[in-house]
């Protein structure tokens, strides 16, 4: 494990050598001992500075830009140059910066990305060195990686194939791994399976940083991750692997191939399930209407859509119902519509979750040969209204008008990320429930107003989970990271909703609060994987105390110079 508590360090780099290091790096913070020990006297200038004072400093730097996108790059270069600086910035403003680490100016930063590329950050491994991965692994630099988020770029966001430029997705989710789960930033590495890509702008970008080639698939692809992952597994045995990000034909694919190999998890399927599966739980709360008796639609049955229904039809299975009572409360849309049995082109993951054709008998339809979602509402009358389309403006006037007209408070989630992809946006769906709706989106929105006064609406984004989930699962040393665990996190997120005490409040926690959350969801996490025999010799009264230990706060320590 490593030491996040250390009293000092020791290194031997000096000069310009320990400046240019991002991970030792101290700016102007480097005291007058240090200046004379590692021969920084004359690179920086004279004033020593406090970490709270270059807080202060890059503060006020950051909120003189015009654009999210110039504050994104320039927390970007803080961050290739100084961590320490760049996390206390970060863990001191989660509520103004995570905005811009991530949904939804990050987005921006991946389309942006081979213009703003300036210094190398985690690892790009590309189809023609294939047979160099173990080299590239190899570096000490990576001794004591511990987390990895990878992705293949494939489908960034809700903005679809980004090729290299998906790389900025595991810098910022590994951000929050530190910023909200404390990992120490040394131990964490994002990863770019750089495949090729099918989008024409980067191919046709003469300034494209990418490997310029059509995206490979097939065997040859399936070969690729493969020697990615057993590369990574001999390299750290006990590594957590996060997928990030990839098209619908391989996350829940690679999940099920990978999940008994070692401790994984796909953010995209198993987060996002346990975020909506918590405000959910909140939701459920707050309106009185029993889980059991929830009808659930979700727009757009992909890799999010169908992690989602598992995770709610599985708490439906724990308060009561049987598999397929409990299977039947939910209506898949996906773009054909509604999923129903013997539908053309359903997909391994989708076929659990078709209607039976005998259920939407006697339905009145727009169109009989096709059932959309204003047909499943005005038939069905589901309670909860998911969105994870990533298509802007399906949640239209009429179909949340529908739901209204069916729910004293209907639960609605337009989930999907960034801004610009939201299903609806919260002031239109408070406009059009007369306040009524329980609402949740994905990326940040302004405050609605609500009582005559500003509410800010909850983010139900999977980054009230995987931080959580990666420190409890590292900090217990889990071997695998199962769906216990996640039904555990999304229990002990609903169990921090305000709305419990007072139905008017929030059913999250605020974004500020994320390293709480982290810390809540991670001891629930680490119980779970303890119950289920996935730990290491880890005494379950020692869990909470394993937990802190490994939450690191960013704070410089003194330097000792490593005598050869
Ligand atoms: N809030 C959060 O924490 C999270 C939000 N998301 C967001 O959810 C969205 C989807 O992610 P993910 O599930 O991984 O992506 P997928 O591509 O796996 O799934 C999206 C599905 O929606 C379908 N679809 C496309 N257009 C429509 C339409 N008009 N009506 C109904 N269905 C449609 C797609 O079909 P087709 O393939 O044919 O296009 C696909 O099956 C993204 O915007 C992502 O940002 C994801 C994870 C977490
Ligand atoms: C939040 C997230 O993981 C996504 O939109 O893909
Ligand atoms: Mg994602």
């Amino acid at each position: 494990m490593f030491d996040t508590t250390a009293a000092f360090v020791t290194t031997g780099r000096s000069g310009y050598e320990l400046l240019a290091d991002p991970q030792l790096n101290k700016g102007t913070a480097f005291s007058e001992t240090e200046r004379d020990a590692f021969d920084l006297h004359g690179l920086l200038p004279p004033n020593v500075s406090t970490l709270d004072e270059q807080v202060s400093r890059r503060l006020q730097a950051l909120r003189s830009f015009e654009t999210d996108l110039e504050r994104y790059a320039f927390l970007r270069e803080l961050q290739d140059t100084n961590e320490t600086l760049f996390y206390a910035l970060l863990v001191g403003n989660l509520e103004e910066l995570l905005p811009i680490v991530y949904t939804p100016t990050v987005g921006a930063g991946c389309q942006q990305f081979s213009r703003l590329f300036r210094k190398p950050r985690g690892l790009f491994l590309s189809i023609p060195h294939k047979a160099r991965i173990d080299r590239i692994f190899a570096q000490p630099r990576f001794d004591a990686v511990e987390a990895i988020v990878v992705t293949d770029g494939e489908r960034i966001l809700g903005l679809g194939d980004q090729g290299a430029g998906g790389m900025g997705i595991p810098i910022g989710k590994l951000a929050l791994y530190t910023g909200c789960g404390g990992l120490h930033p040394a131990t964490t590495l994002p990863i770019l399976l750089d495949v090729g890509t099918d989008n024409s702008d980067c191919l046709t970008d003469p300034l494209y940083v990418g490997w310029r080639h059509e995206r490979v698939r097939g065997q040859e692809y399936d070969d690729f991750v493969e020697a990615f992952v057993s590369a990574v597994i001999k390299r750290w045995p006990r590594v957590l692997l996060q997928w990030e990000d990839f098209a619908k034909n391989n996350a829940t694919r690679l999940l099920e191939r990978y999940r008994d190999r070692l401790c994984t998890f796909n953010d995209d399927v198993q987060g996002t399930a346990a975020v909506a599966t918590g405000t959910l739980l909140a939701a459920v709360n707050v309106t009185g209407v029993p889980l059991t008796e929830q009808r659930v639609a979700v727009l757009g049955a992909g890799s999010a859509g169908c992690g989602i229904a598992s995770l709610i039809r599985a708490a439906m299975r724990d308060a009561g119902l049987s598999e397929s009572e409990a299977t039947a409360r939910f209506y898949m849309v996906d773009r054909d519509g509604l999923l129903v049995e013997g539908m053309p082109g359903l997909t391994s993951f989708q076929l659990p979750f078709v209607q039976a054709r005998k259920a939407i008998e006697g339905w009145k339809l727009d169109h009989p040969d096709r059932i959309g979602l204003l047909d499943v509402v005005r038939n069905a009358r589901p309670t909860v209204l998911i969105g994870v389309s990533g298509q802007a403006g399906t949640f239209s006037e009429p179909v949340v008008r529908a739901m209204a007209e069916c729910n004293g408070r209907p639960i609605i989630f337009p989930l999907s990320n960034p801004t610009s992809r939201a299903e609806a946006t919260p002031v239109d769906i408070e406009a059009w429930t007369e306040g009524r709706a329980l609402i949740g989106v994905g990326s940040p929105f302004p405050p609605i107003t609500r009582g005559g006064a500003r509410f800010k609406v909850d983010q139900t984004n999977n980054s009230y989970i995987f931080p959580g989930v990666g420190l409890g699962a590292l900090a217990v040393g889990a071997s695998r990271v199962s769906d216990g665990m996640f039904m555990a996190a999304a229990k002990a997120l609903a169990s921090s909703s305000a709305a419990r005490d007072n139905p008017k409040h929030n059913l999250l926690p605020p974004v500020s609060a994320l390293r709480e959350v982290a810390a809540k969801v991670a001891f629930a996490v680490a119980i779970q994987a303890h119950q289920e025999g996935l730990t290491a010799d880890v005494p379950i009264d020692r869990i909470d105390q394993r937990i802190h230990a490994k939450i690191w706060t960013p704070r410089y320590v003194p330097y000792r110079r490593k005598m050869d």
